[in-house]
């Protein structure tokens, strides 16, 4: 089995047996692949809020099996009024730990709601059916976020595919030489999500049907989750890119070298205004000076419809260590961090931006091409009740 096929197998977040929740610990790649067993729902706020786990999906997938954890604590005769106490201390808990990314409430909110049916049931359920219960909702939450980012690839391999046509037919380079160059920013691959990832999976997808496509890649500082975590994904999958300091974008874009941007999002507004990673509005107003297709790749599982404006979401401040130094691999094979400012500066860590939706080309979502506005998104989720 090669080290791709090896890598493939595996999705971001598992149940390993009935008290072991296994992830795969984000904060050692791409130097080494560490598997965490997590057992309670106090580890499981430690994993999502020091970001062993990242991505707005995958938080959300990990928030729910957090939901799970908590109730594996109580003993069989807990009462009902005991479960909801129980469930209630767990989804301030996880709520608190990022509160940026939309997914984490909603997981958290759906598993309450699946414990909650099973505990109306003839005016009392037991702890097992609300074990059970938990279990099974924060199982079907993964597989969706899995099968939400797949569809996601399939449409975006096909937005890929119509600009790598037009760009033959208006190119004068020779067929064999002709590429499509996507920027992202940050990692929303399949590290972001259960499996196969929002801004990434159109690429694997148009990669896989053999379209030649190069990525750059945005370093992402301060965390750097570009540079350990994009360049991993696609070099692993074989997918040609070349990692760029953050600040290269405007140039690249200003001189024909990139066909268009995809980027993930943490929060999409009703109104269709997308929340990511810190750098990622910038980007957008250089494709919009330079004519250059800016796509935000999310599950509908991201989308606020409670929130109109994207200026209302709140913006995670983290601390100003991860911007006052980096961490990396030393020459002697040893993972050290080291100080970049002078000891006494201080430092500011926005970790996420709102791109205004007159900046967004389009939304690619497991249904297709929205609108970013609140028309297109209502005409593609008609179903969805908005108040
Ligand atoms: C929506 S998926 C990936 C998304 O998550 C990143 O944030 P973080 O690494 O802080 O969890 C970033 O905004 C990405 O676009």
């Amino acid at each position: 089995m090669s080290f791709l096929t090896c890598f493939s197998r595996y999705r971001t977040i598992w149940l390993k047996d009935l008290d072991t929740v296994q992830i795969i610990d984000q904060r050692h790649l791409p130097h080494e692949f560490v598997i965490e067993d997590v057992l309670s729902l106090d580890e499981m706020c430690v994993v999502i809020k020091d970001m062993h786990v990242r991505g707005a999906g995958l938080i959300g997938c990990a928030a729910a099996y957090g939901m799970y954890l908590s109730l594996r604590k109580l003993c069989t005769s807990s009462s009902v009024e005991q479960v909801r106490e129980c469930l209630q201390n767990a989804s301030k808990k996880l709520c608190a730990t990022r509160p940026t990314a939309v997914n984490l409430r909603v997981g958290v909110e759906k598993v309450g709601r699946a414990v909650e049916s099973v505990l109306g049931q003839n005016g009392g359920g037991s702890v097992e059916a609300a074990l059970e219960a938990a279990r099974k909702e924060a199982a079907r939450i993964t597989d969706e976020d899995a099968d939400f980012c797949r569809r996601i690839g399939e449409a975006g391999a096909d937005l890929l595919q119509k600009l790598y046509e037009r760009k033959k037919s208006s190119a004068s380079a020779a067929e064999g030489e002709l590429k499509i160059n996507v920027l992202t920013h940050c990692n929303a691959g399949w590290l972001a999500f259960a499996d196969w990832g929002s801004a990434l999976s159109p690429v694997y997808a148009a990669f896989d049907k053999g379209l030649p496509i190069h990525v750059w890649v945005d370093e992402t500082r301060p965390r750097n989750q570009g540079a350990s975590l994009t360049a991993w994904e696609l070099a692993k999958h074989g997918v040609a890119h070349t990692v760029i300091a953050d600040n290269a974008g405007g140039h690249l874009m200003r001189t024909g070298l990139v066909d268009v941007v995809i980027t993930g999002a943490d929060r999409v507004s009703s109104g269709g205004d997308a929340c990511n990673k810190i750098g990622t509005y910038l980007k957008a107003l250089a494709a919009k000076d330079n004519n250059v297709p800016f796509y935000v790749a999310l599950p509908s599982s991201t989308i606020d419809w409670q929130l109109r404006d994207g200026a209302e979401i709140p913006i995670e401040q983290r601390g100003d260590d991860e911007v006052k130094y980096a961490e990396g691999l030393c020459e002697d094979g040893k993972r050290r961090r080291v100080l970049l400012t002078p000891e006494s500066s201080s430092a500011g860590n926005w970790a996420f931006d709102v791109t205004p939706s007159r900046l967004v080309t389009g939304l690619l979502t497991e249904r297709g091409l929205a609108e970013a506005s609140e028309e297109g998104l209502a005409a593609l989720f008609s179903e969805v009740d908005r108040t």
